[in-house]
């Protein structure tokens, strides 16, 4: 998952950016960037690493400019070189820069397109370099010195008829202004939002999530609706517009579940809420399967499992304890890349209190079993601290298929999950009970508040993909492409370069 911003200000924007890529840092820990413009001319700065180890202040004095995007990455393509981090230039029409979150399934076909019709060279292997090259092919073929919104929106028209998969996306037109907008399915989020200036004039952002305008003092307007597009000039007109033919809006239930954070909104659905249903309903699935249990104390593994165990514990009348403690220096495991990386990391960042589990019955709540990394190691560390029984819950269904919209799940065999019953797990993980959600349950809690979503993007639980084109063949290539062993033998143990030169980094 990738953090996306974008500001059309009446002042500098670089640390309001700066502000909100550190409010998505969840979202994507591999690498940061931030363009801006003044007077017809662009300020990039990016790198891979922390939004607060990518951006000195020698930099932040060089993003000038009342008009700016940024990005945080976590990748899904390509590689981890700092060649791939975002945003992406392309210099014609106009000097385009793109930042994007998901990630596109035919992003082979079009970067074949794209040299052999569009004459048009990719220089990495980013499907978000490919997205900027459609939109900006789409733009040059118009041939209009001044483009308008007419224009811009139907360039974003022809994307939603060339791209397939997940995109929630900002572009600046260097000059003119910036456009977000979202794929025909809404898969990954982004909504908008306003300000007043001092002098009485308006002030736009466009975000991820919610809480990235909340932290800069805007007001949330709404989310971007699925294929729909806004269009802010830099003096802070806004367009907005449809430019899907057919468009249904299909949000990823997994944001709910890990991604966003618990302070954010996304399509109407507080994150919060739903996490707290989600500990409601699994804590209903203990009493319905055994209603004589014997648990003692309910504890979450943190940070995101924290609101649903609290409410679990709460439904179930047990104690909630905090049993773990994390080290607030370490990111979150999941999305870092490698294996040997994550499972080092869980050891590092969370670190039991004794007293919590000698001689307990403990419930462990986590928000999701992926690799099943995380619970391996705690269910462990729990025994070792002296728990009689460990039980292990999960506000995820199991995570049997792999995820092509932008989350980091490229291989089924990876997935402790895939071609396994839920017996088998729990042998695997050692616990002595466990326990998933229900997909109906997970459903229902994200569910009754926003009559537009007409289903949930839940092929991670299903295996059945709202695009309609991801196939065998497909996923076959993907697990061959992006399992770890293979990822770590293209671009070296550290990920941090292979070998492409970038051509648009700022020196450090
Ligand atoms: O089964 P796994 O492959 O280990 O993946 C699932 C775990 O990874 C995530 O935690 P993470 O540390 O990324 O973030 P968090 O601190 O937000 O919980 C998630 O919350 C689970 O704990
Ligand atoms: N997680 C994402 O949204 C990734 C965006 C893009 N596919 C990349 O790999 O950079
Ligand atoms: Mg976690």
């Amino acid at each position: 998952m990738c953090g996306i911003v974008g500001i059309v200000s009446t002042s500098n924007v670089n640390q309001s950016l700066y502000d909100a890529l550190t409010v998505l840092q969840h979202r994507g820990q591999d690498a940061a960037g931030i363009v801006t413009f003044q007077d017809d001319r662009f300020y990039l700065r990016k790198d891979n690493g922390l939004v607060r180890d990518v951006f000195h202040t020698r930099h932040m004095r060089r993003l000038v400019g009342n008009v700016g995007i940024g990005h945080v990455r976590y990748p899904t393509a390509g590689s981890s070189s700092s060649a791939e981090a975002q945003p992406f230039y392309v210099n014609s029409p106009y000097g385009i820069t793109l930042a994007h979150n998901g990630n596109l399934t035919n992003a082979d076909d079009l970067s074949k397109d794209l040299f052999r019709t569009d004459l048009r060279h990719i220089n990495t292997n980013s499907d978000s370099e490919v997205l900027l090259n459609v939109f900006a092919h789409e733009l040059q073929k118009l041939g209009k010195l001044d483009p308008t919104k007419d224009e811009i929106f139907s360039a974003v028209s022809a994307v939603h008829k060339r791209c397939r998969g997940a995109y929630a996306v900002i572009a600046m037109i260097t000059g003119y202004g910036i456009v977000g907008f979202r794929d025909p399915n809404g898969i990954r989020p982004a909504c908008y939002g306003e300000r007043t200036a001092e002098d009485g004039r308006k002030e736009y952002m466009i975000a991820s999530e919610s809480v990235a305008l909340s932290a800069a003092g805007y007001t949330l307007v709404r989310d971007i609706a699925p294929g729909e597009a806004v269009y802010i000039e830099t003096d802070g007109t806004l367009y907005t517009r449809q430019c899907a033919e057919d468009p249904h809006l299909f949000p990823c239930i997994f944001e709910h579940v890990y991604f966003a954070r618990p302070d954010s909104i996304l399509d109407k659905v507080s994150v919060y809420k739903a996490r707290l249903r989600m500990g409601e309903t699994l804590a209903e699935k203990v009493l319905r399967e055994c209603p004589d249990h014997d648990i003692d104390v309910v504890i979450p593994i943190p940070d995101t499992s924290r609101t649903s165990a609290m409410q679990m514990a709460h439904r179930l009348g047990v104690k909630f304890r905090e049993g773990f403690i994390k080290n607030r220096y370490i990111g979150r495991t999941f999305i870092m890349p490698g294996q040997k990386m994550r499972k080092k990391s869980v050891r590092q960042k969370l670190n039991p209190i004794d007293l919590e589990f000698r001689g307990k019955n403990v419930m462990l709540v986590d928000d999701s079993i992926v690799r099943g990394t995380t619970c391996k190691e705690i269910v462990q560390m729990a025994r070792d601290a002296g728990a009689r029984k460990v039980y292990f819950a999960s506000a995820a269904p199991p995570v049997r298929y792999p995820n092509v919209y932008g989350i980091d799940m490229p291989s089924a065999s990876e997935l402790i999950a895939h071609d396994c019953t839920v017996e088998e797990i729990r042998e695997l993980i050692g616990a002595d009970w466990l326990l998933y959600q229900d997909l109906d349950d997970l459903v229902t809690c994200v569910s009754d508040v926003n009559d537009d979503i007409e289903g949930w993007e839940c092929s991670v639980f299903t295996g059945k993909y709202v695009t309609g084109d991801v196939d065998a063949a497909y996923l076959n290539r993907l697990e061959e492409l992006r399992n770890d062993d293979k990822r770590f033998e293209s671009t070296g143990a550290t990920s941090s370069d292979n070998g492409i030169i970038d051509l648009y980094n700022d020196e450090d």
